[in-house]
């Protein structure tokens, strides 16, 4: 197929070392997916406030090479109809080792499955990142939302969110569910006719890839805590298993001991010298906990769909979806992205809240090791939320707020580094 992506006539590629670390140019070409819905709205003002960082940080000794790849609806107007998510797309991706999408839509029931989730599969990209933190001044149903400080680590490629089910009515789900209750001793189907039936694949493998980027991330950041959500009471050889895992790779990996007989564990910080403390919730436990007690908990490594679910209970304590970003990392490559969706309703109307696409670029620029950069898009976050400057959905819940527009947020943003 011929190629559609026009590369830049300017620009390098980023390699990466035999020990995994990337070799960053002064100009690195940086693919970038525009999204569905408010991609339009938020894509762009995420590249200005990225480019006018960096021009403000190293005064045009390092620019970004920015290239526009393909997917979702705009993929399929370019390449055609069916062409959701092009070989080529997937390719630049791997070739150039860093990118940043805006939201892509998933239609619910039927229709495709979600392009977001086929990036990670398709990519490997197993750690799905997500920092949550407070802001000051932004607007949060807590007394005390300084006290939310969380980085979630949401397994990226397994559980039931992988996709692996059928269809009430079928022949595959019934033929299934005849499996099951036949060859399996399955009693506990309730329903047997027309019943959609799902698979939650846990891995050893899987999550131990998973808790160990998180421990070595609790590690290097110094942070006190790796807790690890389940619901391992009920889901017992899944989510049950998940904590397992876990608890044995800290021991096993990183020599963490029991404490009082386990199963919490603990470990001195090599670089620090500092107490880590490994421990386990049960979920349902930990999306009250995290309202009420907040500051008990630091890092957090989870599954794929407590991590989806996690990341904006977590992000509405703190302002919301709208400034929360996240990314997609694998081992050598990764995709950086929001938190949220596409937000059909307000799509093109240069209304939301750019801040969660901004912030997943400022975790792509701390990536790249680009921290004086990143560090003035947090200080222009910062003051544009301090001085009441900001989009509808702060504007809303905060007294005598000034209402900007989405682009004009990221101005206000590159106005205050
Ligand atoms: N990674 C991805 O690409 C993701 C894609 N999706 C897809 O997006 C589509 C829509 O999903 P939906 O469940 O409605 O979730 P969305 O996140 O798109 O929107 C839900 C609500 O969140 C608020 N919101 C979202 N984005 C912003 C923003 N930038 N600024 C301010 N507020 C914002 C709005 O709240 P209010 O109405 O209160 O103003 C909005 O109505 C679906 O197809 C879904 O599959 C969903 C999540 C992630
Ligand atoms: O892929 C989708 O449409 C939804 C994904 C999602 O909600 C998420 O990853 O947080
Ligand atoms: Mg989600």
């Amino acid at each position: 197929m011929e190629s559609k992506i026009q590369r830049p006539t300017e620009g390098q590629v980023i390699a990466v070392s035999e020990n995994g670390s990337l070799q960053v140019p002064n100009h690195p070409i940086i693919p970038y997916i525009e999204g569905d819905g408010i991609g339009i709205d938020v894509t762009p003002p995420m590249r200005k406030v990225l480019d006018a960082a960096i021009e403000k940080a190293y005064g045009g000794a390092r620019q970004l090479q920015w290239m526009e790849i393909y997917c979702g609806e705009k993929s399929t107007q370019i390449y055609g109809a069916d062409t959701w998510l092009p070989q080529e797309t997937l390719d630049a991706v791997k070739e150039y080792k860093v990118a940043i999408k805006g939201p892509l839509t998933t239609p619910v029931g039927g229709g495709i499955r979600s392009l977001n989730v086929a990036l990670r599969q398709e990519l490997d990209l197993y750690v799905c990142l997500r920092p949550v933190r407070y802001y000051q001044g932004t607007p949060s149903p807590l007394k005390q939302p300084e006290l939310t400080d969380m980085v979630i680590f949401r397994e990226n490629s397994e559980d039931i969110y992988a996709g692996v089910e059928w269809q009430a009515g079928t022949a595959e789900a019934d033929k299934v569910i005849r499996f099951l209750t036949e060859q399996m001793g399955a009693t506990k189907i309730r329903f047997e006719q027309d019943c959609g039936i799902g698979i939650k694949p846990i891995s050893k493998q899987g999550t131990e890839r998973l808790v160990r980027a998180a421990l070595q991330y609790t590690i290097d950041n110094d942070r006190d805590s790796l807790t690890l959500v389940h619901k391992g009471n009920i889901m017992k050889f899944t989510e049950g298993a998940f904590k397992d895992f876990g608890y044995a790779l800290a021991q096993c990996e990183f020599g963490a001991e029991p404490i009082d007989g386990g199963p919490w564990c603990e470990m001195t910080n090599p670089k620090t010298g500092k107490k880590i403390v490994i421990k386990d919730v049960i979920a349902d436990a930990f999306l009250q906990q995290i309202l009420l007690r907040p500051a008990e908990y630091d890092v957090i490594a989870t599954m794929n769909l407590n991590g989806d679910y996690i990341s904006d209970a977590l992000a509405a304590q703190v302002g919301g979806i709208g400034i929360a970003p996240g990314a997609n990392i694998g081992d050598g490559v990764a995709l950086f992205e929001a938190t949220h969706g596409t937000a059909p309703k307000y799509a093109g109307q240069d209304k939301v809240n750019p801040g969660s696409l901004i912030l997943s670029g400022e975790m792509m620029l701390r990536h790249l090791g680009w921290l004086e950069a990143a560090d003035l898009i947090v200080q222009g976050m910062e003051s544009a939320i301090a001085a009441k400057t900001v989009t509808y959905d702060f504007e809303r819940l905060m007294e005598g707020a000034t209402l900007l527009s989405c682009s004009e947020f990221a101005d206000a943003i590159i106005e205050h580094m």
